[in-house]
């Protein structure tokens, strides 16, 4: 069904090339080289799971547990090293500040390659310009390289392209932290017009507040595996306390 992410017993394994220095002895007998090493790591293993059409789900855990690389199979930026991703539907992402963005060309002529990026038309993408422009705040800057734009900036553009593409999946990493607190409530403002309107949503942060406010359902993952996958406000307590956090009280006012 449009709208559907399917995760199936999923591994990501990267290779890592480590460099060892060798010992005196076997460097005099070897020359001075670098020793080039590889090494696996498995960001995800074992990893299964479904968010069905208009579900918005959100992704949280310490850093390195695997969130990134989850969302970017899920985008198709990444194939799984073993088991089963299948996504049904137009997919937005907004990953990483700058993916799917070339940095010497305008504002203008990016939103045109992040069009195509999602399978957009040149002339579906031109007929979007302004509103995309107006959302992003960015009037005037259509014309400057990207690598001039601030990294909030950036993070404009690509949320303001992603969601007036009319997605049916929303793939949503971290980037609503980079915006001002302003955009940052329009953002979200706009996500839940698009989850009104049926969208899927998976969403990652660090940011609980946002998690438990945007998600119904929310997975933790912990060292590449789903350790809970349910209520926000339960998956929210184990988080913290897998990290040994305890909240600060709130301050108490009259
Ligand atoms: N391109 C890569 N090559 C090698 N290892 C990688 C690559 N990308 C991620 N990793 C490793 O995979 C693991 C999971 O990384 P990932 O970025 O998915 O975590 P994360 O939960 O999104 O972290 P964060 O909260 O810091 O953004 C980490 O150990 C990381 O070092």
């Amino acid at each position: 069904m449009t709208g559907t992410i399917t995760f199936e017993d999923v591994g990501m394994c990267y290779r890592l090339h480590r460099e060892r220095v060798r010992s005196l002895k076997e460097a005099v007998l070897g020359g001075f080289r670098h020793l080039r090493e590889a090494d696996e790591l498995w960001a995800l293993r074992g990893v299964s799971f479904e968010v069905r059409p208009g579900e918005a789900v959100g992704l949280v855990g310490a850093n390195g547990s695997g969130k990134s690389t989850l969302l970017k199979l899920a985008a198709g930026v990444l194939r799984p090293t073993e088991g089963r991703v299948r996504v049904e539907g137009r997919v937005a992402p907004i990953i990483e500040l700058a993916a799917g963005f070339d940095p010497e060309l305008s504002g203008r002529d990016n939103v045109f390659l992040n069009g195509a990026l999602m399978g957009r038309a040149r002339r579906d993408m031109a007929r979007r310009l302004e509103r995309i422009f107006a959302f992003a705040e960015l009037e005037g800057f259509e014309d400057v390289p990207v690598k001039n734009y601030s990294s909030g900036m950036y993070a404009r553009l690509g949320f303001a392209i992603a969601v007036d593409v009319e997605p049916e999946i929303l793939v949503v990493d971290e980037v609503l932290a980079v915006g001002d607190e302003r955009f940052q409530a329009r953002c979200l403002e706009r996500i839940r017009a698009l989850l009104a309107g049926g969208t899927t949503l998976f969403l990652v942060s660090h940011q609980m507040d946002q998690v438990a406010e945007v998600c119904r359902r929310v997975l933790l993952l912990h060292r590449g595996g789903v350790c809970h996958d349910g209520a926000p406000a339960d998956a929210i307590r184990r988080y913290r306390e897998l990290q040994g956090f305890t909240p600060p009280p709130v301050a108490r006012t009259g």
